[in-house]
C-alpha cells in the first residue's frame, strides 16, 4: 500500500547539506500498524512526513496505493492528503474553536457545507473516541489524553485510509499513553485503517505495532515483525531500545558463567502454543538431559505472550543435541548465547 523506494533526503542549511534519510526502502501493507523507532535526529519525522509529501525526497519514489506522489499536481496532492490523516505530539488543535468545531474543520476544508451532515459526522467521531460529553469545551479545558482524542477524531473526519502518528503519545503519561494506544488499536481493527507511527519508545512499538523499522543516523538498520525484532534484535541500536523496554530484564548471564562452564548454553524463545505447554521439562525427561535456568523473562507483544529462557544443559552431548533439535521441531527458537 505504501512504498518508499530508495529514498534519500537532505536539507540545505546555509549552503551545507544535512542528510536526514539515506537509501530508505519500506513497504507498508494495507491494514497493518507499522512503527518506526529511532533516537532524536535519526530521521523519523522526515520519514513519516514523506508519506503525505509534506517533505519531498531529494531522490527516490513515494508510492501510495499505486500512485507515485511526484506525479500529482497541487490539486491531486490536496485530494490525496484528504485520504491520509495525521496526529501530532502537541495535538495542534485550534485553541479558539470548540472540540466539535475542531473536528468539523477538515470537513469544511474538504468543501462540505451541509451543516446537518457535518454535525452527524462530528457526533459519530466524538462517539468513536469517547468524547461526546466534551463537544462544547475548548482545548484548554481538556487533559492531554482528551486533546489527543480530539486530534484522532479530526484526523479521521474525511474517512482516511491511512493514519500517520507523529510521536502521538510522547507528551502523555504512561496510563494515558496506554489508553490512546488502545484506541488506535480499536480504530485499526474496526475501520481497517493502516497506521504508521513514529516513536522513540519500544514500549509503544510492542503494545500496538505489527511490524517495525529501526532508524539510526538516517538509515533503516533493522526491520521485521515486532516479535522477531524485539526477541532477536540484531543491531546495537535495536538491542539498546529493547533493553530500555524490558520490564523484567533478563538476568545477567555472565554472572553465572562460572557455574555454566562446560555446559551447553542456549536461549530458548517460546511463542504461541509453546508458551502454555511444559515442553522443556518433557523434553528433558524424554532425552535424559538436565538443565539449569540462567535467566528468563516473559513479554507481552501486542496480544501475544512470549517467554525467553537462557538455560545451561548437562548430559551426554549427543542427547543434548537431540533434545535441542526436538525443542526446535516443536516451534521453540533455539539460539546460541555468546557471552
Ligand atoms: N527543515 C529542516 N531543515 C534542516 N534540517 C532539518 C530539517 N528537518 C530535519 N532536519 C535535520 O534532519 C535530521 C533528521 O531530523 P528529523 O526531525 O527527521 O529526526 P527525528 O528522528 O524526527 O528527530 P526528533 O525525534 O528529535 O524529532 C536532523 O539532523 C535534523 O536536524
Amino acid at each position: 500500500m505504501i512504498e518508499l523506494q530508495a529514498i534519500h533526503k537532505s536539507y540545505q542549511v546555509n549552503g551545507v547539506a544535512i542528510t536526514a534519510l539515506t537509501d530508505v526502502n519500506l513497504h507498508i501493507a494495507s491494514g497493518e500498524i507499522f512503527g518506526i523507532i529511532g533516537h532524536s535526529g535519526a530521521g523519523k519525522s522526515t520519514l513519516i512526513r514523506m508519506i503525505n509529501f509534506l517533505e519531498r525526497p531529494t531522490q527516490g519514489k513515494v508510492i501510495v496505493e499505486g500512485v507515485d506522489l511526484d506525479s500529482l499536481d497541487d490539486e491531486g496532492l490536496r485530494q490525496f492528503r484528504q485520504g491520509v490523516g495525521m496526529i501530532f505530539q502537541h495535538f495542534n488543535l485550534l485553541g479558539s474553536k470548540t472540540v466539535s468545531a475542531n473536528v468539523a474543520f477538515p470537513l469544511e476544508i474538504a468543501g462540505k457545507s451541509d451543516k446537518q451532515s457535518i454535525d452527524k459526522r462530528v457526533d459519530e467521531l466524538l462517539d468513536l473516541v469517547g468524547l461526546k460529553r466534551h463537544k462544547n469545551k475548548y482545548p484548554r479545558q481538556l487533559s492531554g489524553g482528551e486533546k489527543q482524542r480530539v486530534g484522532i477524531a479530526r484526523a479521521l473526519a474525511n474517512h482516511p485510509r491511512v493514519l500517520l502518528c507523529d510521536e502521538a503519545t510522547s507528551a502523555l503519561d504512561p496510563q494515558t499513553t496506554r489508553s490512546i494506544l488502545q484506541l488506535l488499536r480499536e480504530i485499526n481493527e474496526r475501520l481497517g485503517l493502516t497506521i504508521v507511527l513514529i516513536t522513540h519508545e519500544m514500549d509503544v512499538i510492542r503494545t500496538v505495532c505489527d511490524r517495525v523499522a529501526v532508524i539510526d543516523s538516517s538509515r533503516i538498520v533493522e526491520s521485521g515483525p515486532v516479535s522477531q525484532v524485539f526477541l532477536h534484535p540484531q543491531h546495537e541500536t535495536t538491542k539498546r531500545f529493547v533493553q530500555e523496554a524490558e520490564h523484567f530484564p533478563a538476568e545477567d548471564v555472565s554472572l553465572t558463567l562460572d557455574h555454566a562452564a562446560q555446559k551447553t548454553i542456549r536461549r530458548l524463545t517460546f511463542l504461541e502454543d509453546t508458551v502454555h505447554q511444559p515442553v522443556l521439562s518433557r523434553t528433558a525427561r524424554e532425552f535424559g538431559v538436565d538443565f539449569s535456568i540462567l535467566g528468563g523473562r516473559i513479554e507481552q507483544i501486542k496480544s501475544m505472550t512470549c517467554g525467553q529462557l537462557t538455560i545451561a544443559l548437562e548430559g551426554d552431548q549427543a542427547r543434548v543435541h537431540d533434545a535441542l533439535a526436538h525443542l526446535a521441531s516443536l516451534g521453540v527458537t533455539v539460539e546460541e548465547v555468546t557471552l
